[in-house]
């Protein structure tokens, strides 16, 4: 082996054991590194890029780069840790998907001493951020993204007294700087703070433990929280005494009023909430927050309340998890939202989950969709001339504010200002336009047609609303923004923005303009150097052969090619200074000085630019009450016109609905679609009518064949109705609809969230809090209950259900089920009405069931009393033995079972129950079984050990059950669950 080959082998092996030597030490460092608090992804930043170990790199790998090739395994271990490196940009976009979609923490560790070695062995953690306080990171992270979700954190405090539970909720959207209060007296299932955190759509939520007194109620409202998809952090009271909330607020709140005065101040626990959730947030670490907060107060009752199971039954917000079907138009939010800007997106979410009980409001909110829709032009114009050029105003106004702004953030407001003229001019015309070309135009002394007044009617009603709603305010804003224009364009250069360059005006200041002179004269000093040498070379300057050029080494310097440097060679005035591939880099004595004289100029001239820079940065900072008040007009415009636009470019426009007074009228569509199937590919959809009318059917059952339509029926209403209260159009052919003051869902036993529960425990637990809450003014759709149990059981509590629901509630309700005996109801109950999904079935003897079936989709009156589960098996290419296995149990059943004669026989042993008692008895069986599993934790792991000859764990365990029953059994018997009752149900 030649000598030389042998040294470079020697040299790649001895730094390949230094590499590994280095990997081990990090590798012992990272394992003694504080263990990751629960959902928190830690980043390691290595100055050039970003790192994740251990399962953090299999998330990254998985989530990320959807490959585990992207894996390396660090240290001289044979299973070494697993690693995974992640350019600065690849990170960032990471953890913004991370704490916005993902619902995460993130944290970020930077070696101790500043190192960024491989094996760096300390480790401090520099940044911490979470779904509802993305503070730490904002800067980060989302300086040049746009923010499209708000960031709310909740702090909860619970204080049971005398058996009332009542509820403090203090709320912070720290993107938006706003802050809110909220406590009202909550029930055992805490529905009320489950409406809240839909409505706020919380991210996160403090949960602030106390005594130990009212753990139980705590751990039930951590299981809610978790069942609304709310990240958890807990802290102790004893954390948050420091400092004083009222003095905290007088600092942090816009305008001069005392904190104390402010009527959210009556609100005690709420309060203690707002101490702790400004503590965590650390808003008084920020100077740039003082000042600049807002306080409101919440009012649950402002707006339609939504529960978590509708929330998803409905599809309303794409999936978080982004494991479902990730498509755009799966969610009613991904459908509706054409918004072209960021505040926009941001305010349709919040619609969506905020739909209106004002009739007043949603009537505004659909006339100005209304008109939106009547004009393309119109449209056309506020969407691509202005909306698409509107920055994030109120977070470019929130940088200024920090005096974290650049100038190119000033520019972005000022050009956006400049659009507010022709946006004002475009929003008065609108309407006459219509005017002009629309059919309703009245002539003198003519008769005007009933159908011309009502024309003009409804165009004087678009134009009032326009006017108070948008342009007052635009008219306004654009005046107060006159200053902040001439502002600009004294102050910046604007002839340099097509070269993407934001600098001051020279002549705006006379020291730079002083130094711009200094800096144009070596710039002609400069030119005239490489005319120079261009001449004693005997070349052109025109930059083809001798190349004139700056680099971030040598500043300015000449190159030649390689080929042609030969005549430089063995000349004393040129300096070389690097001869590479692309040839060779060289200067002269002159060139040099000048280059210094340049370096030092601009340093000089961007000094004091930037201290310019900052001036001009404070004033536009005075304008951010403006910027603010502006972005909310621009985020309305935008949603109405994305509202607007998702209505038409349906496959079958929308409707404007009906909306009745509240309390009053019935729920009627026709035609109706479920708005994101319908946008599926390859779906043929068959629309339904859906009538829900006050003492008539106002109560509708409705069974068929599995996969035959019931639950996109039932759920396409609810989102009709949904819609209708954000001010939408509907997916209807026609739509009157009342105004409901709750959407309450059940649906499908799968989808439930509740932890340790069993699913029978879920859907009792699930439906009770229906039970509660829903009210004559209430839409309830139940879809599946009863499936997670044995039939009896599951009929049983669906009739108890429906039973009480349409005599006692009287709600609207929409309830799909296989319960065939469950349509009996309809001939006790007058304004109970059965439907069903239609299926047509043909015979033929060649199929395994001798039947050939094919599902309609369409919604009839009646009942359908086959069942066809085995059928759509086979349809579903199930296996022959499967189905015919099936097929033969399934009659076996049918000689077995004897068909209820009566309703009354076929009532379940609950049915006899009040809702009350059924609420007492199902979160007594709650709390029998968890201490029936917690006394089954605690068993000794060898029980089966140690357990009499022949008896297995499984006997240890049940004779524990007995035990616990029997300690149980007087309080089940108090609440009117006598033995019977819970061995039939049970
Ligand atoms: N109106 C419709 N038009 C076209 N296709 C439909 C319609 N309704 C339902 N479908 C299709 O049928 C599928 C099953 O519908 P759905 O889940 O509503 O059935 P289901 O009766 O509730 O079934 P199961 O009883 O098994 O829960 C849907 O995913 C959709 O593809």
């Amino acid at each position: 082996m030649p000598a030389l080959q042998y040294s470079k082998e020697k040299k790649d092996k001895e730094q390949e054991q230094k590499d590994k030597a280095e990997e081990d030490r990090f590798v012992k460092a990272f394992a003694k590194l504080p263990a990751r608090p629960a959902g928190t992804i830690r980043l390691f930043d290595r100055s050039e890029f970003y790192c994740a170990y251990g399962e953090d790199a299999f998330f990254v790998a998985n989530h990320h780069y959807k490959t585990q090739t992207v894996l390396k395994y660090l240290g001289s271990n044979e299973d070494g840790l697993p690693s995974v490196t992640l350019s600065h940009a690849v990170a960032q976009a990471f953890l913004r998907d991370a704490l916005t979609t993902k619902q995460l923490r993130v944290e970020i560790w930077e070696p101790e001493s500043g190192g960024v070695g491989r094996g760096s062995t300390k480790w401090k953690l520099v940044k911490a951020a979470s779904p509802g306080n993305l503070g730490p990171v904002e800067d980060l992270l989302f300086t040049y993204t746009d923010l499209l979700a708000s960031p709310v954190l909740v702090a909860i405090r619970l204080q049971v007294k005398d058996n009332v539970k009542t509820i403090g909720v203090a709320f912070a959207d720290t993107s938006m700087q706003e802050l809110g209060v909220s406590e009202y007296v909550d029930n055992e299932l805490f529905s009320n703070t489950e409406a809240l955190l839909i409505q706020l759509g919380a991210k996160e939520c403090l949960v602030i433990e106390q005594d130990k007194a009212h753990e139980y109620d705590l751990n039930k409202l951590k299981t809610l929280i978790e069942r609304c998809g709310v990240v958890i952090t807990e802290r102790k009271k004893s954390e948050f005494t420091s400092g004083s909330v009222e003095q905290d607020l007088n600092r942090l709140l816009r305008g001069s009023l005392q904190a104390a005065s402010r009527p959210e101040f009556d609100h005690k626990i709420a309060m203690s909430a707002v101490a702790a959730l400004i503590s965590y947030l650390a808003l008084m670490q920020d100077s740039s927050n003082f000042g600049a907060y807002a306080l409101r107060t919440h009012d649950l009752s402002m707006y339609m309340r939504l529960d978590a199971s509708a929330l998803r039954a409905l599809n309303l917000m794409p999936d978080p998890t982004g494991l479902g079907n990730s498509s755009k138009t799966m969610s009613v939010f991904g459908l509706l939202n054409r918004c072209k800007t960021a505040q926009g997106t941001r305010l349709l979410a919040m619609w969506l989950k905020q739909p209106l009980v004002n009739r007043h409001v949603i009537l505004q909110r659909q006339d100005l969709v209304e008109c939106l829709v009547e004009s393309q032009e119109f449209r056309q114009a506020i969407t691509d001339d202005f909306l698409k050029s509107m920055p994030d105003f109120h977070r470019i106004s929130k940088r200024f504010q920090k005096g974290a702004a650049s100038l190119e953030d000033v520019v972005r407001v000022y050009q956006a200002v400049l659009l507010l003229p022709g946006l004002v001019t475009v929003l008065e015309r609108g309407v006459e336009v219509e005017d002009e070309d629309g059919d309703a135009e009245m002539q003198d002394g003519e008769q005007v047609e009933n159908g011309a007044e009502k024309e003009e009617s409804r165009e004087k009603r678009w134009k009032g609303l326009i006017e108070e709603l948008w342009l007052q305010h635009l008219r306004t804003h654009n005046e107060s923004l006159l200053p902040y224009q001439e502002m600009v364009e004294t102050t910046i250069d604007l002839s340099e923005l097509d070269r993407h360059n934001f600098v001051i005006k020279p002549d705006f200041d006379k020291s730079l303009a002083a130094i711009r002179e200094k800096l144009e004269a070596v710039r002609d000093g400069l030119n005239e150097e490489h005319e120079e040498v261009a001449r004693d070379l005997g070349m052109e300057p025109d930059g083809k052969v001798l190349h004139f050029e700056q680099t971030t080494l040598y500043g300015y310097c000449f190159r030649l090619t390689r080929k042609e440097s030969a005549v430089i060679r063995n000349k004393k005035n040129y300096i070389e200074l690097k001869n590479q591939t692309n040839g060779m880099y060289f200067t002269t004595k002159a060139l040099k000085q000048l280059n210094d004289e340049y370096r030092d100029c601009t340093k000089e001239y961007e000094k004091k630019q930037s201290q310019l820079v900052k001036e001009v940065i404070q004033i536009a900072s005075s304008y951010c009450e403006v910027l603010e008040t502006l972005n909310t007009v621009i985020a309305h415009i935008d949603v109405i016109t994305s509202i607007a636009t998702s209505s038409l470019n349906a496959p079958i426009p929308y409707t404007k609905p009906t909306i009745f007074e509240r309390g009053g009228g019935s729920l009627k569509l026709e035609e109706a679609r479920h708005p994101c199937l319908e946008v599926q590919e390859g779906i043929d959809f068959i629309a339904n009518d859906c009538h829900l009318e006050r003492d008539v059917s106002e109560f509708s059952i409705i069974t068929g064949p599995n996969a035959g339509g019931k639950s996109v029926f039932i759920r396409q209403t609810a989102v009709v109705a949904l819609l209708a209260q954000i001010g939408s159009f509907v997916p209807c052919s026609f739509a009157e609809i009342p105004i409901f003051d709750s959407i309450l869902c059940r649906v499908g036993a799968g989808d439930s969230q509740l932890k340790g529960v069993s699913t029978f425990m879920a859907e009792m637990l699930e439906t009770s809090a229906i039970l509660r809450q829903a009210t004559r003014d209430s839409l309830v759709i139940i879809d599946e209950l009863g499936r997670g149990t044995s039939t009896y059981d599951g009929f049983g509590l669906a009739w108890a259900i429906s039973e009480h629901l349409s005599t006692v509630t009287r709600a609207s309700v929409l309830f799909a089920t296989h319960f065939h005996e469950l349509t009996a109801l309809a001939n006790q109950v007058p304004h109970v009405k059965n439907l069903h999904v239609v299926a047509h079935v043909e015979s033929n003897p060649d199929t395994l069931t001798g039947k050939d079936i094919t599902l309609l989709y369409k919604v009839m009156p009646g009942i359908c009393d086959q069942s066809f589960g085995i059928h759509v098996a086979q349809l579903a290419n199930f296996p022959d033995e499967v189905v015919k296995l099936a097929k033969r149990k399934a009659d076996d059943l049918e000689d077995f079972t004897e068909k209820p004669e009566s309703a009354d026989a076929a009532e379940p042993a609950i049915a006899h129950l009040s809702p009350e008692a059924i609420a007492e008895g199902t979160a007594l069986v709650e709390a029998f079984l968890e201490t029936w599993a917690s006394r089954t934790a605690e068993l000794p792991a060898a029980a089966a050990d140690e357990a009499p000859a022949g008896e297995t764990r499984e006997d240890v365990e049940l004779k524990e059950l007995v035990r616990c029953f029997e300690e149980y059994q007087s309080k089940f018997e108090g609440s009117g669950w006598t033995r019977e009752v819970l061995a039939k149900t049970y």
